[in-house]
């Protein structure tokens, strides 16, 4: 099936006539093509947001929070054919993107169409100078929205449903990788009446139509989920133009568990945290820590169960490990793989290519466990991005702690203790910007988002995404 471009509240080839293949991971085949989008794709984008940008930013909240929970609802009524969509595209089990990712996409739009109704600025009485300050919150213009094939319709809508929440319009990119339900989004806008022009979709390759978005002079922002050399590259193009800049980089995140935790909780959740979604989700807890007293009962434990782990198929519901999205994804953690054998690493399960009869050329990867001799070696500092944990054993919480913490990444942590003591004193000294406790991936959407160090800077959900997608403008009136 071909796709494309979404611009002006129409679809469009692109100009140039250019086109990218679309592979279905499950099978390595190729099933349609995609816009190879230039920058006159992008102009043309530019110039719709723009002129929808002065009724659109003048709507009434109420208006557009209507035009969002619209989108929800038929996000939610078409849950199937988005889940089916999701899954051909990625390789991810239709069970999970029909459990996960359509519903969070849904979310996101019910999410802000309802938070714009509940967002407000400060006012500052300037006590005894008889003058009182309010702040605007007004809507930037034209922004641009750059996502990943990981979680793809989930983190292309968590952009997109604040930015034109907060009165915005928006040229948004998918990853080139996984544009369908991307596209599949254009038709649900129409239906919803989102205005013509206020959501723009181009497809094509970062190095050219991502590019051509972030260096485009009057598209004043950007939210960007991907890569932390991406990232980087970024915010090198876009800071001489002083760009409002959202970054969700990359991670490699500790999961600490002591022995006093819930432990077949954690066993249960170090599963999930290791390998949903096949490990790719930069939350993922890719870097085990297990207190040396329970280690040995653990590694037992935890491979006996990944073990039981089902690759297969993604249409199948017994699936629990899908394909990698694409084949240079797969021979890149697999080259992983490798390097951890050569660093001494033991591979404790997994570490080999799944063929599945009738899908030999899959992308398919057994989930992996790789124990591993010091923490300072690549596997255990290097983003993967695949199912492939290490693991290792801690004696003491400042020895964790310094490992946890040794890594230029800074997304997320979790920690299994019972102890309140001791999360109290870990929360405080861990470096992430998400640190969960006794769970994992349990989301608020009203809940700050974001990393630290080469995580990424600025934080997505609630309000911080509202603040992000307007400009403060202070107002000071003086009276006596
Ligand atoms: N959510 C996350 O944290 C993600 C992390 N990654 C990490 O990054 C590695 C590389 O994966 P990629 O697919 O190459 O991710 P990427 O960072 O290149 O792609 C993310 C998005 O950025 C776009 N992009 C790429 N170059 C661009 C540029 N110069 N200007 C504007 N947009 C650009 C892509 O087209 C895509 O839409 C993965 O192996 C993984 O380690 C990848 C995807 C998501
Ligand atoms: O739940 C969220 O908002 C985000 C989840 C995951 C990512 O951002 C990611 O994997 O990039």
């Amino acid at each position: 099936m071909n796709i494309q471009n979404y611009i002006n509240g129409s679809f469009h080839n692109p100009i140039q006539n250019t086109w990218l293949d679309n592979y279905n991971p499950s099978n390595g085949a190729v099933y349609g093509q995609i816009p190879n989008s230039s920058k006159e794709d992008v102009e043309n984008a530019y110039q719709a947001a723009k002129a929808a940008f002065p009724s659109w930013s003048q709507t009434t909240l109420e208006e557009r929070s209507r035009i969002l929970i619209r989108i929800s609802e038929l996000l939610e009524s078409n849950l199937q054919r988005f889940a089916d969509a999701e899954s051909k595209d990625n390789g991810k089990p239709i069970s999970l993107a029909k459990a996960v990712d359509i519903p969070r996409a849904a979310s996101n739009f019910r999410f802000f169409g309802n938070a714009i109704t509940q967002f407000s600025s400060e006012s500052h009485e300037s006590v005894g100078q008889d003058a009182i300050n309010y702040t605007l919150r007004q809507p930037i213009g034209v922004v641009g929205c750059i996502s990943p094939w990981n979680l793809p319709l989930y983190l292309f809508t968590w952009k997109i449903a604040p930015a034109i929440a907060a009165g915005n319009c928006v040229v948004a990119k998918p990853s080139e990788v996984t544009p369908m339900t991307a596209y599949l989004l254009g038709e649900i806008c129409n239906e919803a009446g989102l205005p013509k022009g206020v959501l723009n979709i181009v497809h094509g390759l970062g190095g050219s139509t991502g590019q051509a978005i972030v260096e485009h002079p009057d598209i004043k922002a950007i939210s960007f989920t991907g890569g932390t050399a991406t990232g980087a590259h970024i915010a090198r193009v876009a800071a001489p133009m002083f760009k409002k800049l959202s970054l969700e980089l990359g991670g490699k995140n500790p999961n600490i568990i002591f022995a006093d935790c819930d432990y077949n909780k954690m066993l249960d959740t170090t599963v999930r945290s290791s390998f949903a979604n096949q490990g790719q989700i930069c939350l993922c807890g890719s870097r085990i820590f297990v207190e040396a007293s329970i280690y040995d009962k653990f590694k037992t434990d935890f491979v006996a169960k990944v073990k039981a782990l089902k690759v297969g198929h993604p249409s199948l519901d017994s699936t629990n490990i899908g394909a990698l999205v694409s084949k240079p994804h797969l021979e890149k953690v697999m080259e992983y793989i490798q390097i951890a054998k050569n660093e001494n690493g033991t591979v404790l399960c997994g570490g080999k290519q799944v063929t599945i009869s009738g899908y030999e050329n899959g992308y398919y990867l057994e989930p992996t466990v790789i124990e591993v001799p010091t923490d300072d070696c690549r596997v255990n500092q290097e983003e993967i991005f695949g199912p492939v944990v290490t693991l290792m054993p801690f004696t003491t919480e400042r020895d964790v702690l310094e490992m946890a913490n040794k890594v230029k990444y800074g997304l997320s942590a979790t920690l299994w203790t019972n102890n309140l003591n001791r999360t109290m004193r870990m929360t405080h000294a861990l470096q992430a910007g998400i640190v969960w406790v006794n769970t994992w991936m349990m989301r608020d959407l009203r809940t700050p988002f974001g990393g630290v160090k080469a995580s990424g800077v600025g934080r997505e959900g609630g309000f911080e995404a509202l603040r992000f997608f307007t400009e403060a403008k202070n107002v000071c009136i003086a009276y006596n």
